[in-house]
């Protein structure tokens, strides 16, 4: 309980001065609110006389109570927005900054559901513990002013607030439990509503409609069931409340008739000491409901506590000193050494000892079977993986010099999914470069031969791309344009395994070769297309490097090379067309 405390804590110190003015004025209004019933005996005992004074202060004091509880309603709900607010901009940027390793761990529903749902239980919880302060003081002095009245009127109150606390206490911590289980399933929901819709196609193509959506269902009846324990003990918790409270009113009016007729007590001390009774439903009621919405709020900072623990990308090093020598033209523009990773330490490394150099110009292809490491070696290279022994350098100088941004920011990448920002067209390719010109979006556009098919389109640029007006293919250029619209230091390509239009495979073909000649491009070819126009070839095979040369000296030296290019043969080209392509070589291999 202490660090989640805490953690709810942390969320509403820094509005501290606007708690304590929340709790001032309900100090106020409650002083307001304990001085009517005495006001009332002062019109009682004044029966018979002038009237006008209690009833003006009677009248002054609803005024004036009712003036600080509307300021202090406003102050403290314009709060509660505030902790709402600051909590989902520090999940947000949280996860953002996170590594991608870290991040990608966890559904991606769950993490919304974190930034949506649980950060409004913060709500009410931000502003009970002024409502637990003011209550409990106003019950007691409630209390300590029915004391004044009459001490053996106290006595049966006070008999009866201790048996309604001690049953609340008792069913309290039970309430919280079941809202706590309510909104991790709602959580749940979240994680594979999200992923099932993602995979909607697949999930119809299995006809598995009802199976899917009956798991769902299953979490948001777990939530409902657990809510619904939540609210029916929350229901006993009130009416043993109000009861207790009414009956002790009956007992009071009981035993104070009776005392008023033995001349025990004045009549219009009577009144009040009824009066108090009855507003003691308020501060009961009010610290009922403060608890209540403290539990729900510490359960809610518990699961926002958790988001902390998402491990975030280390800032950028200092400034490191300018290089020694500029760098030799001649050098690679990437270079790993001897570089072994692993994704968790207790999995076996994904690449070992790896050591490539990456050429300022041209197109390097990386081929080798599935989970081979051809996906962790773009990783190591835009950081999304750090190297657990060995060095990586660009433009000569070690990665741990250079921020994070830094390194992105020489390299483009096109991931194989091809996913697509929320947005337009034009968002997504300004994505990587907002700055970037009008005709430098035409050029791009034509470079990925997309400038007609943009201009048939009613919105242009500014179609949203949630539209089915653009296919799979297009979306690859799209990606494409994106990387290539500045020219990036380095290219990293994936491609997509599905098979391509022939106008998508010739516009990525092209960016290929045009990009190669001003840079380095690398893919993770899984088209003989892109293999045989590589300059290199890398061979991965069981997170090491295989081999490493030309299609021709990597066809006639090694067996797994030409066992890939024959599969990628039959899944793509026909022989003729390779014949073409590299007359005598692929003949010589099959
Ligand atoms: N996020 C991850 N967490 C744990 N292990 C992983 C993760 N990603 C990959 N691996 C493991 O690392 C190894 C290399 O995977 P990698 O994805 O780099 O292979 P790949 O050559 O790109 O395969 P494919 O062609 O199937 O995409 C595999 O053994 C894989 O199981």
């Amino acid at each position: 309980m202490g660090p989640r405390i805490r953690t709810l804590a942390s969320f509403l110190t820094p509005h501290t001065p606007t708690l304590v003015v929340g709790l001032l004025l309900g100090l106020v209004a409650n002083a307001a609110g304990l001085a009517t019933p005495l006001v009332t005996k002062w019109v009682l005992d004044s029966l018979g006389g002038s009237m006008a004074w209690p009833l003006t202060a009677l009248v002054a004091l609803v005024v004036v109570g009712a003036g600080i509880s509307l300021r202090q309603w406003i102050l403290l709900n314009t709060l509660a927005e505030r902790v709402i607010l600051d909590a989902r901009i520090s999940i947000i940027r949280r996860y953002f900054a996170a590594t991608v390793g870290d991040i990608t761990r966890r559904p991606s529903g769950e993490l919304v559901t974190r930034a949506t749902s649980d950060t409004g239980l913060l709500r009410e919880a931000s502003s009970s513990i002024v409502g637990i302060v003011n209550s409990s003081l106003a019950m007691l002095a409630t209390l300590v002013l029915m004391g004044v009245l009459d001490l053996v009127l106290l006595g049966c109150t006070l008999a009866a607030v201790v048996i309604v606390g001690a049953i609340m206490a008792a069913l309290m911590p039970t309430i919280a439990k079941a809202q706590e289980a309510a909104q991790e399933s709602v959580g749940r929901l979240g994680g594979t509503l999200d992923g099932a819709l993602r995979a909607i196609r697949t999930v119809k193509a299995s006809r598995a409609e009802d199976r899917q959506s009956e798991r769902i269902v299953a979490d948001a009846r777990e939530s409902a069931e657990y809510g619904i324990r939540a609210a029916r003990r929350t229901a006993v918790v009130w009416t043993i409340a109000w009861s207790g409270i009414q009956l002790s009113v009956i007992a009071i009016l009981g035993i104070g008739a009776w005392r008023a007729e033995r001349g025990l007590l004045e009549i219009s001390s009577l009144i009040a000491f009824l009066l108090y009774a009855f507003q003691l439903m308020g501060p009961i009621t009010e610290l009922t409901q403060n608890v209540t919405a403290l539990q729900a709020g510490i359960a809610a900072a518990a699961r926002i506590r958790q988001i902390e623990a998402i491990e975030v990308e280390p800032a950028p090093p200092p400034a490191a000193p300018a290089p020694v020598r500029e760098p030799d033209p001649a050098d690679p523009i990437l270079a790993l050494r001897g570089v072994t990773a692993r994704y968790t330490p207790d999995t076996k490394p994904a690449v070992r000892d790896i050591d490539l150099d990456i050429p300022r110009r041209g197109h390097t292809a990386v081929v080798g079977p599935s989970g081979a490491g051809k996906t962790t070696l773009f990783s190591l290279m835009l950081r999304f993986l750090e190297p657990e022994s060995g060095e990586m350098f660009l433009d000569g100088r070690p990665y741990r010099t250079y921020g994070h941004g830094d390194v992105r920011a020489r390299l483009a990448y096109v991931e194989q999914e091809t996913p697509i920002v929320p947005g337009t067209i034009r968002d997504n390719l300004l994505f990587t470069h907002p700055d970037a010109t009008e005709e430098e979006l035409r050029a791009v556009l034509a470079a990925v031969r997309l400038d007609t098919k943009v201009d048939t389109l009613d919105e242009g640029l500014d179609t949203p791309l949630t539209s089915s007006a653009v296919s799979g293919g297009e979306r690859q250029r799209i990606a494409l344009a994106r990387a290539i619209l500045r020219t990036p230091d380095v290219l990293l390509l994936d491609e997509a395994t599905a098979q391509v239009d022939g106008l998508t495979e010739a516009a990525l073909q092209e960016c290929i070769r045009d990009r190669a000649a001003a840079g380095a491009v690398v893919t993770i070819a899984h088209r003989l297309s892109t293999v045989l126009d590589a300059d290199t070839i890398v061979v991965l095979e069981d997170g090491r490097v295989r081999a490493q040369g030309t299609h021709a000296e990597l066809l006639a030296t090694d067996d797994l090379y030409r066992r890939l290019v024959e599969a990628l043969r039959i899944a793509g080209q026909a022989p003729e067309d390779l014949a073409e392509l590299v007359p005598g070589t692929v003949r010589s291999g099959t």
